[in-house]
């Protein structure tokens, strides 16, 4: 799929227009022209075709198109739903509104919205902030009562298109019409759901508007998942395909060293070293023999300590990737590990979970980082990262895991529902998911995977975005005829290599 634009780059390209002689004007006509076509193909001469009207440019698309389907001898009716229109445009839209067009007030026109055999919600567009107010809700269970087609004017009402936030009364959409671009919004969780088909149209802003916009954001899909798996040479040995170090586990926390490390070897790298606790060595070779070991010194309550450092270093000059974090705990000492290892460490590394947390307290020794660093938090780290709340990360989480790869010169995969792999300018989102992975452990499969791929030499972008797209849609794979609730890691880890399988061989 193409491009994706934040509304404020959408801002930017309908101004920017101008620049190329099509007006703010002459963009509604075309956006009203598309939003028509689609109408009017899924009505009939004898549809009941009611478009709901709000005050801004949304509600002007559809007065526009009113008049366009008027014409061609259809019989749009328009619903006023926040009394007149109020720009100039849709106010000019109104004045010209054709006269055969049946004009309603909503409060009159419950019923008549809940027969309509083609409903067109055209109340808010990007201009929509905040939730759905008392006095339009009945409108929005009306519109839930209908059983036309339903279709959105560039969004649907209730949904917010800079963070897919959505009140739960928003307009569920068959088919969303959207225009020039995909509004990031539409494409995440929950907003994802009110839209239905997503149709892009074009309405005639030249792609030269967007040549100053940054970043860049795209999805991250199949097509591009093939073409980031490197080549495997088939007289590779297990040095071939590289080798990663993790430091991870302590006393408290096993499992989450050992589901790394499984997710890590099942995703192709060729050695695995585990640097850890004793007791998380004792625990785990027992089980798993893929992997090499090595005991580090800990305090008395089992977490590592920082004079481990320099042996991990040392081992770091044989490997391709360092993973820091799974199962790490957080203490000072772990703090003064992190910083070290970041300072000192020559290889790309990764850093999760604890490692994320252990490097908070120090975060500006990442400028000081001879090597790519991944960081690869959930939205509470995210917010530690970032010195924020985690309310404020939900409201723009792109905007800070954009700013805080820019500022530091690191890729973040700010990981979620749906997952942002970013590296400075450019942008992967990663929507393969199923609540399959709302459990522990997925973190500690995530970071092993991205690790995995950087050992094998992919870049820092690919490998993240890569990693999460291998997550989902081994989650989903693993999930095929059986409950999201009974999947457990060690399940998608055993589908790892039939994911991989169906991805090299995808045609
Ligand atoms: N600007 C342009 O050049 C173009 C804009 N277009 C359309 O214009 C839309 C954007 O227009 P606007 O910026 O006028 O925004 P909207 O049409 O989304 O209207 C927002 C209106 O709703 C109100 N509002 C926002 N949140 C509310 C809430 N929670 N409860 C009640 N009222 C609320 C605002 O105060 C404002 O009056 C786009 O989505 C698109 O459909 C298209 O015509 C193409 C060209
Ligand atoms: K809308």
């Amino acid at each position: 799929m193409d491009r994706i634009l934040t509304v404020e780059q959408m801002t930017f390209c309908e101004h920017e227009a101008e620049k190329y002689g099509v007006s703010l004007a002459q963009l509604m006509d075309n956006a009203a022209a598309q939003l028509a076509e689609v109408i009017a193909s899924n009505s009939s001469a004898s549809s009941k075709i009611v478009l709901l009207i709000g005050k801004g440019n949304n509600g002007g698309d559809g007065l526009v198109a009113a008049n366009l389907l008027a014409e061609q001898g259809l019989k749009p009716a328009v619903v006023l739903c926040c009394g007149e229109p109020d720009t100039d445009l849709s106010s000019a839209a109104y004045a010209r509104l054709d006269k055969s067009v049946e004009v309603l007030k909503a409060e009159n026109a419950l019923d008549f919205i809940e027969d309509a055999d083609v409903l067109v919600d055209c109340i808010f567009g990007t201009g929509f902030h905040g939730s759905l107010r008392e006095n339009i809700l009945p409108v929005f269970r009306a519109c839930k009562k209908c059983e036309g087609m339903k279709i959105a004017c560039n969004l649907p009402s209730g949904v917010n298109a800079r963070n897919g936030q959505a009140d739960k009364l928003s307009f569920k959409a068959d088919v969303t019409v959207t225009f020039h671009r995909g509004k990031l919004g539409l494409y995440l969780q929950p907003a994802v759901d009110f839209c239905g088909e997503i149709l892009v149209k074009d309405i005639g802003i030249d792609e030269r508007c967007e040549n100053t916009l940054y970043p860049v954001i795209t999805p991250f899909d199949v097509v591009k998942a093939r073409a980031s798996l490197p080549f495997r040479p088939a007289d590779g040995h297990k040095g071939t395909f590289g080798k990663v170090v993790s430091v991870a586990g302590s006393e408290s926390y096993i499992g989450a060293a050992g589901l790394s490390a499984m997710a890590a070897m099942r995703t192709g790298v060729g050695l695995f070293e585990l640097c850890t606790a004793k007791s998380v060595v004792n625990s785990l070779s027992a089980g798993m023999y893929e992997c090499t070991y090595s005991a580090m010194k800990t305090d008395k309550d089992g977490f590592m300590v920082a004079e481990n450092a320099e042996t991990i270093l040392k081992k770091c000059e044989k490997a391709s990737s360092l993973l820091i974090g799974c199962g790490l705990g957080h203490t000072a000492e772990t703090e003064k590990l992190v910083a070290e290892l970041i300072e000192k460490a020559e290889i790309p590394i990764v850093l999760d979970a604890d490692g994320i947390n252990s490097l908070c307290p120090n975060i500006d020794v990442l400028l000081k980082k001879k090597s790519t660093v991944i960081l690869t938090p959930h939205p509470a780290e995210l917010a530690r990262l970032c010195g924020v709340t985690v309310g404020e990360v939900m409201s723009d989480r792109l905007g800070f895991a954009y700013r805080l790869s820019e500022k530091y010169g690191v890729t973040v995969l700010a990981k979620s529902a749906d997952t942002f792999a970013v590296d400075g300018g450019k942008v992967y989102l990663c929507t393969e998911g199923t609540t399959a992975l709302a459990k522990g452990g997925s973190g500690d499969m995530l970071a092993g995977i991205v690790s995995s791929y950087v050992a094998q030499g992919f870049d820092a972008l690919d490998a993240a975005a890569l990693g999460s797209f291998t997550l989902g849609s081994t989650a989903l794979l693993a999930g095929y005829k059986r409950s999201e609730r009974g999947i457990i890691a060690r399940d998608v880890i055993d589908a790892l290599p039939r994911f991989l399988y169906d991805l090299e061989n995808a045609d």
